[in-house]
């Protein structure tokens, strides 16, 4: 089969999106991981599948793959490409977009200067979202806010958290000598974590400023995550080391990220750009 395709990056995390608006999206998991290969076939992180609203309220379905060929329940980055998308593709005329994911409903906008803001929803503590908690361990209290030890790992005390998807975040002193490729995957498959999990490594500058690198589940090291934006600066309000609105400095790029905390929702600000459209035999 021939594949139509449009490649994508957010902040530097990359993409391939494919509009299945019109026909119904028919991968298989083997066609995914070619198509992900950044030496056999395209190359990206995520592979984002725009569906048809499934229900009154929702525009459009979103759909995410890791370049593993695993479907996940949420990306932050792909959501602002999503929209780009569907607006340079004529798909719909709005500005603001609502999307449903596997467990979420966003509401997005696209700015006048070209970035996206993402209404991400409320960040999710509770430990039933993540299976954590029957390790025996005990977490530390930093301003009334967990942080856990992962046994094995000398040193590493994680705030654990789903943006819809699991994170599990650490502060670091320095984010360049951080071990993101040695403890990160250590992290993302250690026992405690069922479904696995994103590991992020927060050096935090200022009250409003941090600087992440994130070591994602199935697709390694990115140059930014979106949902491992907003999860290390909810942990970060949560610890009292931040402010309600941050900036974070990722590898590929600056977002913004606010919470009032509580139940009210992260929103995410940052860039979306097209890269080319293309076409793969698969
Ligand atoms: N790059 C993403 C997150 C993609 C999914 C993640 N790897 C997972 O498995 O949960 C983002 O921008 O949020």
């Amino acid at each position: 089969m021939r594949l139509r395709f449009t490649k994508m990056h957010g902040a530097g995390n990359d993409f391939v999106v494919i509009d299945a608006t019109r026909e119904p999206f028919s991968l298989t998991r083997e066609q995914m991981r070619r198509l992900g290969d950044r030496r056999f076939g395209v190359g990206c992180d995520q592979i984002l599948v725009i569906e048809p609203g499934s229900d009154a309220g929702a525009d459009f379905r979103y759909r995410i793959f890791n370049n593993t060929g695993d479907e996940v329940e949420h990306c932050g980055n792909g959501a602002r490409c999503f929209v780009r998308f569907v607006v340079d593709a004529a798909l719909t005329d709005k500005r603001e977009i609502r999307v449903d994911t596997m467990n979420r409903r966003l509401l997005l906008k696209l700015q006048d200067d070209g970035r996206v803001t993402v209404d991400m929803g409320a960040p999710v503590f509770e430990h039933a979202a993540l299976p954590f908690d029957a390790s025996g361990l005990k977490p530390r209290l930093v301003n009334g806010f967990e942080l856990w030890p992962l046994d094995e790992l000398q040193g590493a005390e994680v705030a654990v958290l789903s943006m819809g998807n699991p994170h599990a975040v650490q502060r670091v002193d320095d984010v360049e000598t951080a071990p993101v490729l040695t403890q990160g995957p250590l992290i993302e498959r250690h026992a405690r974590f069922a479904k696995r999990v994103n590991a992020g490594f927060m050096q935090v500058l200022a009250r409003d400023r941090i600087a992440l690198r994130v070591y994602e589940r199935d697709a390694g090291e990115t140059l930014a995550c979106g949902t491992g934006a907003c999860a290390a600066v909810v942990a970060g309000i949560r610890a009292g080391w931040l402010d309600g609105a941050v900036e974070v400095q990722t590898r590929g790029g600056l977002l913004k990220i606010e919470w009032a905390g509580g139940q009210s929702p992260v929103l995410m600000t940052g860039p979306a750009t097209k890269v080319f459209d293309g076409e793969i035999a698969l």
